[in-house]
């Protein structure tokens, strides 16, 4: 396990003629749940894309350490709104198997453990489009973990879930933060923060404002925003 992950040093994105994330630096460990918090528009979505390498850094630079290429070759990324394809859900969840060359069968019978793990009670023959919401976010979760990931992201996973669903993820997250997976998420749900992040990173109108270990960081959170924020108050 490394000890250090990653840095950002003065990092900024600008689309359309303006900042929309940035500058930032900062610095993740290798261990644990970071989770990105801060009110619409904060940036998360927009850091965890740009950590993921989905997203063109516009100056500054994200620094991985030597020891966070083992991490970085296996890395995972849950969306807020699950990218679907047309396929059952079986064959969505084996998908990224099925192209690292895995044979269909096997493929399938560890998609179906994936899909039983993350709780996905449906016919895993039914077409993905069928699914609800929910069910949508737990089958992304299922192709996601079917890798295994070292590292993983989630854009508010469980932004459309029911309280057992959220809580069934969250178990399923401690269970790979347990074995090892190091986990960057984003959050509005603040009891879900409360309950998973080891540490986390506060944004506001793309700005870092706050990092910090997640008791510190609840218990005595030190710039206005957060403490607005927290108190469910509107973060100027
Ligand atoms: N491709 C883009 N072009 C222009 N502006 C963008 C682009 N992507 C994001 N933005 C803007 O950047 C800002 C940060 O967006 P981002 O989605 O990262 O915020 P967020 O903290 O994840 O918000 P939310 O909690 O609402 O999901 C927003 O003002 C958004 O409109």
């Amino acid at each position: 396990m490394v000890n250090a992950m990653v840095a950002l040093d003065r990092v900024e994105l600008r689309r359309g003629g303006r900042v929309i994330v940035g500058p930032i630096s900062l610095r993740l460990g290798g261990e644990g749940i970071t989770m990105a918090m801060g009110p619409n528009g904060a940036g998360k979505t927009t850091l965890l894309r740009a950590l993921h390498g989905l997203e063109r850094v516009s100056s500054g630079q994200i620094h991985w350490d030597e020891d966070a290429r083992a991490l970085r070759e296996r890395q995972a990324f849950v969306f807020q709104t699950p990218i679907l394809m047309r396929r059952s859900v079986l064959d969505s969840i084996a998908y990224p198997l099925r192209l690292r060359g895995v044979r269909r069968g096997a493929a399938r019978e560890r998609a179906a453990e994936c899909a039983e793990n993350v709780g996905l009670r449906v016919s895993l023959r039914k077409d993905v489009s069928t699914l609800s919401g929910g069910e949508k976010q737990k089958m992304a979760l299922a192709r996601a973990l079917i890798m295994d990931p070292a590292l993983l992201f989630l854009d508010e996973p469980s932004a459309n879930l029911d309280g057992r669903s959220t809580r069934e993820i969250e178990e399923i997250l401690d269970h790979f933060r347990a074995r090892g997976t190091r986990i960057v998420m984003s959050t509005h749900d603040i009891g879900q923060a409360r309950r998973l992040a080891d540490d986390v990173v506060f944004m506001h109108h793309g700005h870092l404002v706050e990092q910090a270990p997640s008791a510190a960081f609840f218990d005595a959170p030190q710039s206005q925003q957060a403490k607005a924020y927290l108190q469910g108050d509107i973060v100027i």
